[in-house]
């Protein structure tokens, strides 16, 4: 296998890219110019002029995916493999190129350079899994999305939503319930489940992105490996991998989302939130230690382990080039950032029970190594004597420089004992290879005990979920498990009874014994010293062989019986080890409880927070809904009133109409209104003036007509002619200065009051003749242009009142809708929050039942330790 067996990788930060996309063709012909810069060395990104940000990489639009793979995903696959969960994210502005980087789209009609990261790690993983060839693997996965904070299955669409929960299994590892994991063998059929579940995925199209996606996709390919290598000391490992491509962050306003968009668009941006939140608590060192906010939304709950937990992960962030996104850019690149102090903690995801089976095994080896060992010493020792006895009986006369080597050359008095070594050791080797037999025995035993245990421990977990529904459990859950408990302990007290003669047997001469129980009393626990009567019960029939001659052999025994000594001191201590560690477990277990009913106090307080709350907004929804209630009716009484002006437009549109419809109907009579004139217009009135005299036909007044551009026809001052060329050519050459109040011509014939003004430019005569003209007409102009100034006026009056309207109108629709979302939005966080409450308070209450038989059931054994009733390994927690 390649797994290393460092359990926790030095390099446990979160990994942030950025991939900027090249200006797309709608930016193109809307003339949008880059924004953003990068260093050569590509680590620096620059938005604008001034914000400059550091990440792991910063790929630019002219960068490849398979570069992007290669620097980002490829170590994840390669530390999938290696028993590490890993996570790939990808975040930005909606448009910004997630979808195309994860490659979580349909992949079918690309070519090899435009495929995404998806399809290259399914690729890398089953060709890794055919190059390694010391373990064998099994290779699941499952592909879901949250849309509107709901999970969807995408390879199984007919799963209700509803059936799906977050949940944590009996490791603490998030698993979600309802969703099926399909069996993968292959790539060709993994990139089938990519394609059935990218054509169920919820996508739309906005102003921003024909194929927005509107949802947060995750596929987890999960990898167990069995190591089939037998010197392997790991058997089991299993790595999830999460490949996730985010819903893009979006402005409503831009993206031109009405409607169920609208909704979508909010709720996207309320799991971006949650996520940001996520982000800034395990990030910011100022917040670190506090609460984060995981349970926040769905998103948040599944991401856990890839934020702040058991995962190496790469977040990706994709930004757009173009100067009209420059903010949004900003913010994804803020909100990378804080990611970059994310730390996790990856471990290897190893399988426990098949970590405990491993070391038997390896116990076993060993004492099968050892056995083999001591055969070869004895085959030795036999070879060594043999040689020595054949070279005569006579032991006075023996060569004892012609020994083995490695054989005493003392003295003969020291020979005999030598052989008299040999012999006990040969003995004590028949003894070893019983005793050893007796371990493989005691090792099976173990064996076989603990896969009881397990199976047992395994249909406790089972059933406790059920707890409630089994009449004999609920009635006595606690009596339920002490029976299981003790009848688990007997049988296991029963072989290790057995074991424990049988050591002694093997290892004890039973006169020694019992010369040296007492002294053993002192010193051994109260389980020891219970092991040794029962030898004296053996001794009886064991003695005549096993007698030794205390004067010849005491070193010899004293020897073995300190080995023995050793041995249960040993044991001794081991057992007050385990003591130690029962007691530590038990304390931590009731610190768990007290933690847990502190966080229980502190739910329920919680709970009661939210009650109040809840009953707030429900008093602000009404108010709410009273507030919507007199701003449509406000809407309405502004739509009736545009419909009344609307109605007076049309009204005055018809007048005019008839007006240049039926000239010879004009109301003659209205002189008043009907011939006046403004000299602010200079000559072009003083026509108006005389062909509205003219037009009046007032006979006593002498009308001479002064239109200048035929003075010819005027026969005021005509005996000077000489007069009238300069009067012509100063009009032509004045033209611009005459655009002031100039003295009516002839007014003072014409209207009486009035003065000459001679013709020329006279501001003040023609102001006052203007002003005593006024007295008398109430509009100086002709009677159309005065209607259609009035027309004019009015119309624009109009606009302006129905434009102020529309305003008003948009403003309190928005405030209406702004006032809706809120609500809804409340509403919808209140009962997510009250579910993961609920959700938390099941735990929690579960949690601490189980504490709470831990407890009893610890210190239940603790107390048969003391007594030393029972064995430790025995002992059972829960
Ligand atoms: N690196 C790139 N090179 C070329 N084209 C790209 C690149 N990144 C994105 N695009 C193009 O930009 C458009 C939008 O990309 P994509 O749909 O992946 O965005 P998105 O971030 O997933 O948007 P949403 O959040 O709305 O789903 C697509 O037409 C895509 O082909």
């Amino acid at each position: 296998m390649t797994i290393s067996p460092t359990p926790i990788l030095d390099d446990a930060a979160v990994r942030v890219a950025v991939r900027a996309r090249p200006l797309l063709e709608r930016e193109l012909s809307e003339n949008c110019q880059e924004c953003v810069m990068y260093s050569a060395d590509r680590s620096e990104v620059t938005v604008g002029k001034e914000r400059r940000f550091t990440f792991d990489h910063v790929f630019g639009p002219h960068v490849g995916q398979e570069e992007v793979y290669m620097a980002c995903v490829k170590p994840l696959v390669e530390s999938c493999i290696a028993g590490y969960n890993a996570t790939v994210l990808a975040y930005g502005q909606t448009g910004s190129g997630k979808t195309h980087t994860m490659g979580s789209a349909n992949s079918n009609f690309l070519q090899e350079h435009e495929l995404g990261i998806l399809p290259r790690v399914i690729r890398q993983l089953y060709k890794s899994i055919e190059e390694e060839n010391r373990a064998e693997f099994l290779v699941k996965c499952s592909f879901v999305e949250i849309h509107n904070e709901e999970i969807k299955d995408l390879v199984h669409p007919e799963t209700p939503s509803k059936s799906i929960f977050i949940r944590e299994d009996a490791n603490g590892d998030l698993v979600l319930a309802g969703v099926r994991e399909e069996v993968v063998t292959s790539f060709e059929d993994m990139m089938k489940f990519l394609e059935i579940g990218s054509t169920y995925r919820t996508t739309g199209s906005t102003l921003m992105n024909q194929h927005s996606s509107r949802s947060h996709a995750i596929f987890t390919i999960i990898v167990e490996q069995r190591s089939i290598e037998e010197s392997s000391d790991i058997d089991v490992i299993t790595a999830k991998f999460h490949l996730v491509d985010l819903a893009g962050s979006e402005r409503a306003k831009r993206t031109g989302a009405v409607g169920v968009r609208f909704k979508e668009s909010i709720t996207i941006n309320s799991g971006l939130l949650a996520l940001g939140n996520v982000i800034s608590a395990l990030g910011d060192e100022r917040k670190r230690g506090q609460h984060v906010p995981y349970r926040q939304s769905k998103l948040t709950r599944l991401l856990q382990d890839s934020l702040g937990g058991n995962s190496r992960t790469c977040m990706i962030a994709c930004i757009s080039l173009a100067d009209i996104n420059q903010e949004e850019t900003l913010n994804t690149l803020k909100y990378a950032n804080r990611a970059r102090n994310i730390h996790n903690k990856p471990i290897i995801n190893r399988d426990s029970r098949a970590l405990q089976m491993n070391q038997l095994r390896l116990q076993l080896k060993n004492l099968q190594e050892e056995l083999i060992n001591m055969r070869l010493r004895e085959k030795d020792d036999a070879c060594a004597l043999d040689c020595y006895r054949s070279r005569g009986d006579d032991s006075s006369s023996t060569d004892l420089t012609n020994l083995p080597e490695g054989m005493s050359r003392k003295p003969h008095r020291d020979n005999l004992h030598s052989i008299q070594d040999l012999r006990d050791s040969k003995a004590l080797i028949s003894k070893l290879k019983e005793q050893l037999g007796v371990l493989q025995n005691e090792n099976t035993v173990y064996q076989e005990k603990l896969e009881e245990i397990s199976t047992d421990m395994n249909l406790l977990l089972r059933m406790i979920p059920s707890w409630e529904t089994m009449k004999e459990i609920a009635e006595n859950p606690i009596l339920f498990l002490l029976a299981m408990a003790k009848r688990i302990l007997a049988s296991t007290k029963e072989g290790e009874m057995d074991l424990g003669v049988c050591n002694m047997q093997t290892d004890c001469n039973i006169d020694i014994v019992r010369n040296t129980q007492q002294k053993l009393e002192f010193t051994c626990s109260p389980s020891l010293s219970k092991e040794i009567p029962s030898l004296n019960d053996q001794d009886k029939e064991n003695s005549p062989a096993g007698t030794m001659h205390l004067s010849t052999d005491i070193p010899k025994i004293i020897r073995h019986y300190l080995k023995a000594i050793q041995g249960l001191e040993k044991k001794l201590s081991n057992k007050e080890q385990e003591l130690r560690e029962k007691n530590r477990v038990l304390k931590d277990v009731q610190d768990d409880l007290a933690r847990d009913e502190k966080i229980f106090t502190e739910k329920m307080r919680e709970i009661n927070a939210l009650k109040l709350l809840t009953r707030e907004l429900t008093v602000e929804k009404d108010c709410l809904l009273q507030k919507i209630q007199m701003d449509a009716t406000i809407i309405s009484d502004l739509s009736h009133n545009a419909l009344a002006k609307e109605d007076e437009l049309s009204i005055l549109r018809a007048s005019i109409d008839s007006l240049h419809m039926q000239p010879q109907e004009k109301d003659r009579n209205a002189h008043k209104d009907s011939f006046l004139v403004s000299s602010k217009n200079g000559h072009r009135q003083l026509c108006a003036i005389f062909n509205a005299f003219e037009e009046h036909q007032k006979p006593d007044h002498q009308v001479r007509c002064e239109d200048m551009h035929d003075l010819n026809r005027s026969n005021i001052n005509k005996q000077d002619n000489i007069f009238q060329n300069e009067l012509c050519s100063f009009f032509s050459e004045n033209q611009e200065s005459l655009q002031r109040p100039t003295a009516g011509v002839g007014t003072k014939d014409l209207y009486p009051g009035t003065e000459s003004a001679d013709f020329l430019p006279n501001e003040e005569a023609g102001q006052r003749n203007l002003e005593i003209m006024k007295q008398d007409f109430n509009y100086v102009g002709t009677r159309d242009v005065y209607l259609e100034k009035k027309l004019r006026e009015i119309t624009q009056a109009w606009h302006a009142e129905k434009q102020a309207m529309e305003e008003m109108v948009q403003a309190e629709r928005e405030t209406w809708e702004a006032r809706s979302m809120y609500a809804l939005r409340k509403q919808e966080q209140l009962e997510r929050d009250h579910q993961a409450l609920k959700e938390e308070l099941e735990n929690t209450k579960s949690l601490m039942q189980k504490a709470g038989l831990g407890i009893r059931l610890s210190a239940h054994n603790v107390r048969e330790l003391a007594n030393g009733d029972v064995d430790l390994r025995t002992s059972i927690t829960c």
